[in-house]
């Protein structure tokens, strides 16, 4: 297992948001973290990134208590692309530079900026490479977030919607591309997302959070229109369509 979170509980203030979470990722796969609108997806996230501190609970990344390692090595280790982004004046190269920090010791290497224009390349953002971050559409902007991730190179992706600026062709070269990295870096990926298509596209397992908890965590069994409905409200079909799972609303 290369995360393993048990029992992890997180209140703002008196507000209790997370409770008793417990679930575990291996190396190779992509975990698709699923819920309503303040479920506290983006919570727990922050939670894994040791951007808040659980209350209680244990979270291991490869063994290793999270609350013990240095700052230095969870930037190094987990990579976090936030739900929302600021903006500021820097060329898409160097913000995806930026991905390369926490391995840089005494400057900037050749490798590094290889790595970053592979990303780039990767990405499809070649072109823009020398744009301002201030002067791209909203996609565009989620792309290089993403690819700042990449270059950074951790054991675990922690993507907070992805997709949600991106086109249709975007959002499924993205995830696609995600899903590549994880399979062939062997690290791991846990990504929220509100379009259950693509969750069942791209995701190996997946965590539906209903009342501050797990209401349920498993492979694509557990994608059924009954766990469907109890989580979101609405009545759902679940058919196969050329041999892909399709989330219908009646
Ligand atoms: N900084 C904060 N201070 C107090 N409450 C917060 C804070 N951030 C989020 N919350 C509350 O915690 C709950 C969970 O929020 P969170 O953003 O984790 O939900 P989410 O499942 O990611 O929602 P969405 O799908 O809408 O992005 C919400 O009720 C939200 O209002």
């Amino acid at each position: 297992m290369i995360l393993v979170v048990d029992g992890v509980e997180f209140s703002y203030g008196s507000r209790p948001i997370l409770k008793d979470i417990k679930f575990c990722v291996e190396r190779g796969e992509v975990l698709a973290i699923l819920g309503n609108n303040g479920a506290g997806k983006s919570t727990l996230l922050k939670c894994l990134n040791r951007i808040l501190k659980p209350r209680r609970g244990t979270i291991l990344l490869e063994d290793q208590d999270l609350s013990r390692l240095s700052s230095l090595e969870v930037a190094q280790r987990l990579g976090y692309v936030a739900q929302h982004h600021q903006v500021t004046r820097f060329t898409v190269f160097d913000a995806v530079l930026l991905g390369r920090r926490p391995h840089v010791k005494w400057g900037l290497t050749r490798q590094d900026l290889e790595v970053v224009r592979r990303v780039l390349k990767l990405l499809g953002l070649e072109d823009y490479a020398l744009r301002y971050l201030d002067e791209l559409s909203g996609g565009e902007l989620q792309k290089v977030v993403i690819a700042r991730a990449f270059a950074q190179k951790p054991q675990v992706l922690l993507l907070d919607e992805p997709t949600s600026n991106l086109d249709l062709k975007n959002q499924l070269e993205v995830l696609d591309l995600v899903r590549r990295a994880v399979q062939e870096q062997k690290i791991a990926a846990i990504v929220v997302l509100h379009d259950l298509n693509l969750a069942l596209r791209f995701a190996d397992k997946f965590l539906f959070l209903k009342n501050h908890t797990v209401y349920a965590c498993g492979g694509k069994e557990i994608m059924t229109p009954e766990n469907i409905a109890a989580v979101y409200g609405v009545p759902v079909l679940v058919e196969e369509l050329r041999g892909i799972p399709v989330v219908v609303p009646l």
